[in-house]
């Protein structure tokens, strides 16, 4: 280091040491041995003592003369003085010291001691609080238990109240003339199939294996056996060589059970996931009941149908049609079997189209409600032998906007029939109302009634109204098209469709108040793959079947969950994986995004933050068993009877003298 470097530090610890006000060890020891301050132990001296030097004998010699003269003691005896002094110093500090430490050391056993018992007059106090704390924690804990229980039983009994005052609103699913002549049938009608012996051999426990094996879950009362190949359920040749050349080789679990049940003649409720095949599990027995019927004697001019499946839209009523036409065509392409007439009645399509079936005898007739009504008014169609009925998304069909009209189409029945209800989404309300309205049935249930279909990919994008357009766009490179795109608005959807394009997108757009050819057109060129993306209000979303719909966005949140499980499922059908990109904001109410927040619980999908962050009431009832209990009205998990949604909008639709979307379209 060099002195430029130490100087300053040096400078310090000089100033250190001239100004330290206690004095340093060698002060010390030069005090007491007598030495001056300035003589260092050894004689030499200091420093600075040259600075007033009078010489160092110069002082000895002045003192001679000086009454306190003491005589010179020589350097050696001096040192061995105060050796021996500070020798004699030490033993005595060393005496003292050791003193000291025993006291100290007593000092800290006592201290120690005194610590110890104060620890356990802590503790004692401790056991003593956390006692009286457990108790007061206990009492606290039964007291929030026995008023939530008791907020629970109000809300029960709320439920009930709402629930009984609903029923007391329907009447049974029957005509006006049954329910005046008090005609109640108690047996299921007889058919003649019968499951091959090897089948009806098996045991129940057997039957319920291949239930369990398959998520089927059955109630009722002499339950037909679960069929696992098509070839058992004997159905002819040329339809099975249909399916096949369709990739149908062996029936979906909503088809093991429901075609035997069906084909059985029980009446049943089949409640499955979007895309699982329920149109086939209802349109082979009406075939099969058509083809009996005509077996045994020829339909005529002005007979039939023998078969009516009711539908809530009129693309959904064409696509059954089209199906059941196919299977039809195929039955009676090599002549082995009659020809089984299917008719299509709905809005837009005229009775020089339905000609052939209306001049030949009609087998089966699929039809919407409002059309179905007026042709049977005007007695171009009756139902005098009509035997099965099907309602198809019947959980909207009977649901209260179209009750009525349901009940009129009944009061043309003359004789008892099958009936049969399927949808993906059946709240328990709905259920229970059915079952008092049909004859002995068995519910078969795949799946919770209501739940999303696992096969399609979830994802909740919290986006802000202002900026969806522009996202959409970005959403749209998700994946390759087909994509439909869902808005309740119809104006939002026609702007929609404008954006796209605008900026060169193929879409074509579908709601209710599209003309019937607009409508027509839409489906055609998104179904052959002619367009890209399909804009869609809700009359796109039930039961519609498009190929291979690789991506649906949901622009803008229905308020019911029940309507978002529909959209959702127009992908990941048949067995495929789809993804459904939902925006949310803001707007949405709260209550909606609790019951999407728990149905992407129960689909194990990824929750996004902002969902868990929406202030959640249910949560509390979490660790009693409250969640998992679906809305009874609207089968949402988020929320309880007395804050249904869908409740509220029915009430307001109700004062308002309102029916629901897509009546109009019938
Ligand atoms: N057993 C089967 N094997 C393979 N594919 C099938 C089978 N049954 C039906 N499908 C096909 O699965 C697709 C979906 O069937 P379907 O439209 O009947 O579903 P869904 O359950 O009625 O759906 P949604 O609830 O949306 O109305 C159709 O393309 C149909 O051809």
């Amino acid at each position: 280091m060099s002195a430029k470097a130490d100087s300053p530090n040096r400078a310090r610890g000089y100033k250190r040491r001239r100004d330290s006000a206690s004095p340093t060890y060698f002060d010390q020891l030069n005090k007491d041995s007598g030495l001056s301050t300035s003589q260092t132990g050894n004689g030499q001296q200091k420093p600075e003592d040259k600075r007033n030097d009078a010489g160092p004998f110069d002082a000895w010699d002045s003192r001679d003369d000086d009454e306190t003269y003491t005589p010179y003691v020589p350097l050696s005896k001096r040192r061995a003085n105060l050796l021996s002094s500070f020798h004699q110093k030490s033993t005595v500090k060393s005496v003292k010291t050791k003193t000291a430490e025993e006291e100290e050391a007593e000092k800290e056993e006592q201290k120690k001691a005194e610590e110890e018992a104060e620890e356990v007059r802590r503790e004692k106090a401790r056991n003593e609080r956390t006692l009286l704390q457990e108790a007061q924690e206990v009492k606290k804990r039964q007291a929030e238990q026995a008023a939530l229980k008791s907020e629970r039983d109000i809300e029960a009994e709320q439920e009930a109240e709402i629930l009984a005052q609903l029923e007391r609103q329907q009447r049974k699913l029957a005509s006006d003339a049954e329910l005046a002549l008090g005609v109640s049938y108690t047996e299921s009608l007889q058919t003649t199939w019968k499951p091959p012996h090897y089948i009806r051999s098996r045991t129940e426990a057997e039957n319920a294996e291949i239930r369990e094996k398959n998520h089927i879950l059955v109630e009722g009362d002499a339950i037909p056996p679960p069929i696992l190949h098509f070839e058992d359920m004997k159905i002819p040749a040329p339809i099975l060589k249909y399916l096949k050349m369709k990739g149908i080789i062996d029936p979906t679990p909503i088809q093991i059970q429901g075609i035997p049940t069906a084909f059985a003649g029980r009446d049943m409720i089949g409640i499955a996931f979007t895309g699982s095949g329920k149109t086939l599990a209802f349109t082979l027995p009406a075939i099969m009941t058509a083809l009996e019927m005509e077996a045994r004697l020829p339909f005529q001019k002005g007979e039939g149908p023998v078969a009516l499946m009711l539908c809530p839209s009129r693309e959904l009523a064409r696509q059954t049609y089209e199906g059941c036409v196919a299977i039809c065509d195929a039955l009676k392409e090599k002549g082995e079997y009659p020809e089984i007439r299917p008719m299509l009645c709905m809005g837009g399509v005229n009775l020089s189209e339905m000609g052939d079936p209306l001049n030949k005898g009609v087998h089966l007739a699929i039809a919407t409600p409002g059309r179905l009504m007026d042709l049977l008014e005007k007695r171009k169609l009756n139902l005098e032998n009509c035997k099965y009925l099907c309602f198809d998304e019947a959980d909207r069909m009977i649901d209260m906007g179209f009750e009525e009209d349901v009940r009129t189409i009944m009061s043309f029945f003359k004789h008892q029939r099958q009936t049969l209800l399927f949808s993906a989404t059946m709240p328990r309300k709905i259920q229970d109302f059915a079952q008092s309205s049909l004859i002995n049935p068995i519910l078969v249930n795949v799946g919770r009634a209501g739940a999303a279909n696992l096969d399609v990919i979830q994802e909740v994008e919290y986006v802000k109204q202002e900026a969806k357009m522009v996202y959409l766009l970005e959403c749209l490179q998700k994946t390759p098209p087909p994509v439909i795109i869902f808005s309740d608005n119809k104006n939002e959807v026609d702007d929609i469709q404008e954006y796209l394009l605008l900026k060169g997108v193929e879409a074509v757009a579908i709601h209710g108040s599209k003309t019937q050819e607009e409508r027509d057109y839409a489906i055609k060129s998104f179904k052959s793959g002619k367009k890209d993306v399909m804009v869609a209000s809700g009359v796109g979303s039930k039961g519609l079947d498009f190929n291979e719909v690789q991506h649906v966005i949901i622009y803008t949140m229905p308020k019911e969950i029940e309507d978002y499980v529909h959209q959702i499922g127009r992908t990941g059908r048949s067995g495929k994986t789809g993804i459904a990109t939902t925006f949310v904001n803001s707007g949405v109410q709260e209550q909606t995004l609790l019951d999407l927040k728990y149905l992407l619980m129960e689909a194990k999908q990824r929750i996004p933050e902002f969902l868990n962050a929406v202030e959640d009431p249910m949560a509390k009832y979490q660790d009693q068993g409250g969640v998992g209990k679906a809305c009874p009205i609207c089968g949402g998990l988020g929320h309880s009877v007395t804050n249904c949604p869908k409740l509220a909008e029915t009430q307001r639709r109700q004062v308002a003298g309102h029916s629901r979307e897509g009546a109009g379209g019938y």
